[in-house]
């Protein structure tokens, strides 16, 4: 059976990798995703220059009965140079990830020209989730902005560049995203980030369950399941098809795994099911999406990648 993908001439010998944030701040984190034998890549915690502690805790909750995760950690990181000197150690083994997600344009663009002129020959995520100026909304949902620095970033950035985006939930923000990233060269795009501004109560005490924001943070797990399947859907209907698809977002099981596919991601990521169960989630769901693409009778993830059926 073959359970691979291929992005930007990166062979991938597995679908899944972590989602940014989960299981990859320090290098014993990325280390251990790095050596599992059911992943194909790794992604490090969205850095910014400088290192930063994050929020304070609680800042972090899991949802009863894996109903999913909601956080507001703050972008906790080593900072720039310290992914920097992991991925020149260790990207001779699998595709490596660098997430940044700087706190200005101007710091994303820093990094971006350091990057270029590395010795780092993996793929970038720029995350879009990053804040924009005050009283903008995130970066992604200010279309004027993504317009900005990608062009900016585009002017001198050649290696291998994909975006992270929160979810959309109007079909007029799918093709108005779409248009512009169609303009770009990009390698990937990589939906969803977690559901913002979601909030979480504690049934005993009545009181929210994380510290920051007055409660207020990103939904993962089961409950964004049907958001991210829709943004993996609607953007592979919408993007050259030379712009591949990472679909993150509510995997919790191999058929959660299949479903991203059959909406036509090519790589699929674990987030928050990684944080609740470790790095032994990648054996048992690329376990369980075996078994489902054999009963199907398909011998490979491009015999069914994007084929999800509608109704006519
Ligand atoms: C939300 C930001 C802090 C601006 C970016 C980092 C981030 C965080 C975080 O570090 O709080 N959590 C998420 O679920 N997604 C993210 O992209």
């Amino acid at each position: 059976m073959n359970l691979t993908a291929t992005i930007a001439g990166f062979n991938f010998e597995h679908v899944m990798l972590n989602a940014a944030g989960v299981m990859c701040q320090t290098a014993e984190e990325l280390d251990s995703v790095l050596a599992s034998a059911h992943t194909g890549a790794v992604v490090t915690k969205s850095a910014t220059t400088n290192l930063r502690p994050g929020n304070p805790a609680p800042r972090y909750y899991e949802l009863p009965n894996t109903l999913g995760t909601i956080n507001s950690m703050g972008l906790p990181n080593e900072g720039f140079d310290y992914y920097m000197d992991y991925v020149t150690k260790k990207q001779s083994q699998k595709p490596i990830f660098f997430s940044i997600a700087g706190l200005s344009k101007q710091e994303n663009l820093d990094m971006l020209h350091q990057l270029q002129d590395s010795e780092f020959s993996g793929l970038v995520e720029l995350n879009l989730s990053c804040p924009n100026v005050p009283g903008k909304p995130q970066t992604a949902y200010d279309f004027e902005a993504t317009q900005a620095i990608l062009t900016e970033a585009f002017a001198f950035f050649k290696k291998p560049l994909g975006v992270k985006l929160p979810p959309y939930f109007d079909i007029v923000h799918f093709d108005d995203i779409a248009n512009i990233l169609n303009q770009f060269p990009l390698a990937f795009v990589n939906t969803i980030n977690s559901i913002g501004n979601g909030l979480v109560i504690d049934d005993d005490t009545d009181t929210v369950v994380i510290k920051p924001k007055g409660g207020f943070g990103g939904i993962g797990g089961t409950l964004v399941k049907a958001t991210a399947l829709a943004n993996v859907r609607a953007l592979r209907l919408r993007l050259n098809p030379e712009i591949k698809i990472i679909g993150t977002g509510g995997v919790t099981s191999g058929r959660d795994v299949y479903d991203h596919i059959l909406c036509g991601a090519d790589l699929v990521e674990v987030g928050s099911q990684l944080a609740i169960e470790g790095v032994a989630v990648f054996e048992r769901l690329e376990r369980e999406l075996a078994d489902i693409i054999t009963k199907k009778g398909y011998s490979s993830l491009a015999e069914f990648r994007g084929q999800l059926k509608v109704i006519a």
